[in-house]
């Protein structure tokens, strides 16, 4: 028993032993990541895509993400449990506090949001609540419908700017944690930098703190064309999902993924 706290994580980031993610939604591949030394379980929103083969996130509704965090939350990990507030859980401040209110109560110990320094009023009320939250940046994939795709973002100055400036605000707001999604690399290295608190990738290059990938994706069951930052770990590790997972965890603290070819420069 050595519970991930996140005090555990900050002190990774402060000594440079990268944080290694995967999303999880049932009892047992928690169990599964847990035992391979997974610090951090996401009951993500990419639930809609990956279980239930919708085209987005955006039909994902609290009642899904609080049913697959009781279930991840049932096998007691050690592993941090963050939970997606889904799209439009946050519209209002009140709305945002009762729907993660509701996460936590389903057993999740952090909330992640997509969006920027327009949130910080609510995030500062979150925490001060006793909700540690995640900020998440760069590509929002509940704003699909906006961006009309899922675009690498922060390519220009202009953006890679406000990125790292709305970083530093969420910061100052009480944020514990940030997670940047589909950005240059460079980019993520100046937030890492710049931010104190852990700063988790996926699409973002080597130089955050920690990495993160959807598990069906990292296990090779997602079929079609798949994103740059994705790697298969069951392609060299003859059937066996446990080492597959124990390869993605030896290669994130190594160094050894993600490499150029799953960044975006
Ligand atoms: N299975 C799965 N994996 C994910 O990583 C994921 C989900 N589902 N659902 C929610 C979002 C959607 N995500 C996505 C989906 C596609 C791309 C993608 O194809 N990106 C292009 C970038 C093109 C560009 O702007 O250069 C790529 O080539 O990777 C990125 C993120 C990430 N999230
Ligand atoms: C891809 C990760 C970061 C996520 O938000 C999800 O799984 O929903
Ligand atoms: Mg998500």
């Amino acid at each position: 028993m050595n519970k991930i706290t996140l005090s555990r994580l900050a002190h990774m980031k402060q000594k440079g032993e990268k944080i290694a993610s995967l999303t999880a939604y049932d009892a047992s591949f928690a169990a599964l990541f847990d035992q391979q030394a997974v610090d951090m379980l996401l009951v993500g929103d990419s639930l809609g895509m990956v279980l239930q083969g919708k085209g987005s996130t955006v039909p994902v509704t609290v009642e899904d993400i609080v049913y697959h965090t009781r279930a991840v939350a049932a096998a007691k990990p050690n592993a941090l449990l963050m939970a997606d507030m889904p799209f439009m859980s946050y519209a209002t401040e009140a709305e945002g506090l009762a729907n993660a209110a509701q996460l936590m109560r389903a057993g999740a110990e952090i909330v992640k949001l997509e969006g920027g320094a327009w949130m910080c009023d609510l995030v500062r009320k979150m925490v001060r609540g006793g909700i540690p939250v995640c900020a998440h940046l760069g590509l929002m994939p509940q704003q699909v419908n906006l961006l009309s795709g899922y675009k690498v973002q922060g390519r220009n100055d202009a953006q890679a700017t406000s990125i790292i400036d709305e970083a530093v605000q969420l910061e100052h707001a009480g944020a514990n944690m940030l997670l940047l999604e589909c950005v240059p690399s460079s980019l993520a290295q100046s937030v890492s930098q710049q931010v104190s608190i852990p700063v988790i990738g996926i699409g973002a290059g080597a130089y955050c703190d920690g990495q993160i990938l959807v598990m069906h994706d990292m296990l090779g069951v997602t079929s079609g064309k798949r994103p740059k930052f994705v790697k298969d770990f069951m392609a060299d590790s003859n059937g066996s999902i446990a080492s597959a997972v124990a390869a993605y965890v030896s290669q994130v603290k190594n160094l050894q993924f993600p490499t150029a070819e799953h960044s975006f420069k």
